[in-house]
């Protein structure tokens, strides 16, 4: 069968489609009419990081199935997929640990100040112990509160409440039922009503998918609710936060400083203010980017791709009737 990359995939997952059937690679971000015209071939579609359009599907009469190279799937039409019949397949799980590895990497880094004092250093600037103007805050045993509690955002809590004795509170639309899916979090974290956590977490740290639902949540009302002095890190999607109120709460408070991976808009356009803004610590969308989970995000994509086109079930698939 007809399966188009959008991107790039390591050699031997593009060895494994190559075995199976016929595979055009192609790079749509630089070269839309090259993928554009292998799509009326194409029955599967493997790729990451470029949004498909109801336009391109509509290009693609004979498509099956499309599988995602990352977990997040708003840069799908949910609803067209789900019309014409098209699997969604992504990767959930295999990227978890890692992602909060960098989430709460960066929670640590913004809270002590770490990107700007190694700047102080690479700038000549250390030439005395540092003082009062350039300390960092304690992250053990404060309040973390987590906007998003799943996969991710259990595997962050982990690392709060067990490797730093911090309190958890949590909100999701329902309550996780700990004792099945997170025993060593029983006790240690509380599904908790936004007007209780905003005011009392000391980090507010969102691992929101990016939904009609979440679309702009993090709003100026909700800043204003948050603990004067608090830190607040986006690890999920950047439109799930309104920028212009992230800089409000910024300059005018409550909010210390944000460390984000991700924003509205990728790559950071260079007359945002977030790129420059002094206690605001940038990272370039780097939740997955290791070397190994990245190849583990692959090797998924590629074998839920093969699945769906061999009549079998997807090892992970998107129900895309999900909001
Ligand atoms: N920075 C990066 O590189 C990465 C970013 N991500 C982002 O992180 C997201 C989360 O991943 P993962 O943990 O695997 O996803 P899950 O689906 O496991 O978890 C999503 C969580 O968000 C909650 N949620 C969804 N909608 C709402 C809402 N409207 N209000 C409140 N809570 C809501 C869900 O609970 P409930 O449904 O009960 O509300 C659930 O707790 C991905 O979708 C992706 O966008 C993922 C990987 C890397
Ligand atoms: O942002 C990354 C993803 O896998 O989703």
């Amino acid at each position: 069968m007809n399966v188009v990359v959008f991107g790039t995939l390591p050699p031997d997952q593009l060895a494994r489609l190559q075995a199976r059937h016929q595979v055009t690679v192609t790079h749509p971000k630089t070269d839309p009419a090259a993928f554009e015209a292998a799509l009326p071939q194409a029955e599967g579609l493997i790729g990451a990081s470029y949004p498909i359009t109801p336009a391109l599907l509509d290009q693609a009469p004979r498509l099956r199935v499309v599988s995602s190279v990352s977990v997040g799937v708003d840069n799908y039409p949910l609803a067209a997929l789900q019309q014409r019949g098209i699997v969604l397949c992504h990767t959930p799980g295999v990227l978890d640990e890692t992602v909060a590895d960098t989430v709460f990497g960066l929670l640590m880094a913004t809270s002590r100040r770490m990107v700007e004092l190694a700047n102080l250093v690479r700038e000549g600037r250390w030439t005395k112990s540092v003082g009062e103007d350039l300390y960092g805050w304690d992250v053990h045993h404060k309040t973390l509160g987590l906007l998003g509690f799943g996969r991710i955002g259990q595997a962050i809590a982990r690392r709060a409440a067990l490797g730093f004795g911090m309190e958890v509170l949590y909100h999701a639309r329902r309550p996780v039922d700990l004792a099945a899916q997170a025993p060593e979090l029983v006790g240690k974290a509380r599904h908790t009503p936004l007007a209780e956590l905003l005011p009392r977490a000391d980090f507010v740290v969102a691992m929101l998918p990016l939904s009609d639902t979440t679309r702009g949540m993090l709003n100026a009302d909700l800043f204003a609710q948050m603990k004067t002095g608090s830190i607040f890190v986006n690890g999920g999607r950047g439109a799930t936060v309104d920028e212009a109120a992230l800089l409000h709460a910024l300059d005018h408070g409550p909010l210390r400083a944000a460390g984000l991976d991700v924003f509205a808009k990728e790559p950071l356009p260079a007359d945002s203010p977030l790129r420059t803004h002094p206690r605001v610590t940038p990272l370039p969308h780097i939740g997955s980017a290791t070397a190994e989970t990245r190849h583990a995000m692959a090797a998924l994509a590629v074998t839920n791709l093969l699945q769906v086109l061999a009549g079998e079930r997807p090892s992970a698939v998107y129900d895309t009737r999900q909001v």
